[in-house]
Formats: C-alpha cells, sequence, structure tokens
C-alpha cells in the first residue's frame, strides 16, 4: 500500500513540486502520468526514500519511508524494493550476470546463483549472461535491469518511463514482464511515463496524473 500526504520536494536550485494526496491498496499498478518535467521522477525517487520530503510523508506498508534513518532506509530499500530506473545503471565493468549478483552484494547477502539463473530465463536473457551491457540492445539492457529489480521478490517495483526508446513490440514486451513479474511477487507496480502506449495498455490502472510544476525563478 502506498500513501502519499500533504508531500512536497524543494529543489534547492529548481522547481517546488507538491504532490496531490493518493493512496493505492497493494498489489495494485498505480500510472504516474504527467508531461516532462511535472515530477515523475521526483515522486519515485520520494517513494525509493532516494530522496527526503521536504514536507510531507510517503508511507509504504504502512512505513514512512522518508523518517527512517540513513541505514534503515537502506535495509528497507534491499529488502522491499525494486527499481528501474529511467537510465538503468548497469555497470559496464561487470557481465550480465555479475550485475544480478549486485543486489545481493550491497544487501550483504551471499549471492544466489540459481535465482539469478532462474530470473535470466524467464526474461530470455540466458544465452546474454556473459555479455557486457554495452554488448546489448535498448531492450536488452531493460529486460537486465528488469531482472535486476525483481530478484529479490520486491512488495514494491517503481519502474521509470520503463518503454522510452522502445519500439511498440518491445514496449508492449517490457509492460507484459513487468506486469507478470510484479504479480509474481505480489507487489505494488508503480510506473512513471508520459508514454500513451502505456495508458492504453493498462486501462484498469490507478491513475495519479501530476501537473507541470509553475515556472522557478531560480
Ligand atoms: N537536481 C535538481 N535540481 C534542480 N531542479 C531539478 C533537479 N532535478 C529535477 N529538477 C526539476 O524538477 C522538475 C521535475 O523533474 P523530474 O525529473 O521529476 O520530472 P519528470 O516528470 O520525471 O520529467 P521527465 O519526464 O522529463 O523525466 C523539473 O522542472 C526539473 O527541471
Amino acid at each position: 500500500m502506498i500513501e502519499l500526504k500533504d508531500l512536497r520536494y524543494d529543489y534547492r536550485n529548481g522547481p517546488t513540486l507538491s504532490f496531490a494526496d493518493l493512496s493505492a491498496s497493494a498489489g495494485c499498478t498505480l500510472l504516474v502520468r504527467g508531461a516532462s518535467g511535472a515530477g515523475k521522477s521526483t515522486l519515485l525517487a520520494l517513494m525509493a526514500g532516494l530522496l527526503t520530503p521536504t514536507a510531507g510523508q510517503v508511507f509504504v506498508d504502512g512505513i514512512d519511508v522518508g523518517a527512517l534513518a540513513p541505514r534503515q532506509r537502506d535495509a528497507w530499500r534491499g529488502a522491499h524494493l525494486g527499481f528501474v530506473p529511467q537510465r538503468l545503471h548497469l555497470s559496464e565493468a561487470l557481465s550480465v550476470r555479475d550485475n544480478l549478483g549486485l543486489p545481493y552484494v550491497c544487501a550483504g547477502e551471499p549471492v544466489q546463483p540459481a535465482r539469478i539463473a532462474e530470473v535470466l530465463e524467464r526474461l530470455g536473457l540466458q544465452g546474454l549472461a556473459a555479455r557486457r551491457p554495452h554488448q546489448l540492445s535498448v531492450g536488452q539492457a531493460q529486460r537486465v535491469a528488469l531482472a535486476r529489480a525483481v530478484l529479490r521478490g520486491p512488495s514494491l517495483l517503481l519502474a521509470d518511463e520503463p518503454t522510452a526508446s522502445l519500439d511498440d513490440e518491445a514496449a508492449a514486451e517490457a509492460l507484459r514482464l513487468l506486469i507478470e513479474l510484479a504479480a509474481l511477487s505480489r507487489a505494488t507496480l508503480v510506473l512513471a511515463t508520459h508514454d500513451a502506449r502505456v495508458s492504453q495498455a493498462l486501462p484498469d490502472a490507478q491513475l495519479l496524473q501530476l501537473n507541470r510544476a509553475p515556472a522557478c525563478s531560480a
């Protein structure tokens, strides 16, 4: 379950972003829509505990994420969150397989090769495990980032513009996989997008429409 209450984020040298109150039940799909610059990525970063609200709260399954101390926040993120960011942040120095070991290393847990192999296979990536990210297509790299996000069975799966730079076929496949993998983890799925194809593909998703931030004098 996700709740936003009086949520606001002020960028030091940028706009003030205010978000409407929201309640989204566990396991639902939430579509965060809005024009470029409306604050979609900022909202996802607040939900992920990567930014701290200037005012108000983000509750995920009853936890006030912004109120957690940095160490608690890291632990919470490792245990509950899967994030497919807009820029995928795959390590170029590592193979696909080793990129998928990183979530375990970050959580201070032993890498689980069997789980990695299972997720690679589910995403049709088993033949690409030894490649480096620059040897992948855009769609394949997206799937590796999705694999990394779902490895540890998150209860909250965030995806920032998951269909950007994908053609229609790859975009449909990325959405299908996101929905399938979120359902497998019984995760709440939050998709930030300005891609009309996503809204069309998910007519039953709960909508959060963001308005463009007012112009800023900074
Ligand atoms: N680090 C920053 N410092 C100052 N302003 C910022 C910073 N990051 C983002 N902004 C501003 O905050 C607003 C919201 O940005 P955000 O990236 O959340 O929007 P978005 O809806 O995700 O946009 P897009 O669809 O283009 O990715 C924009 O006006 C942006 O310029």
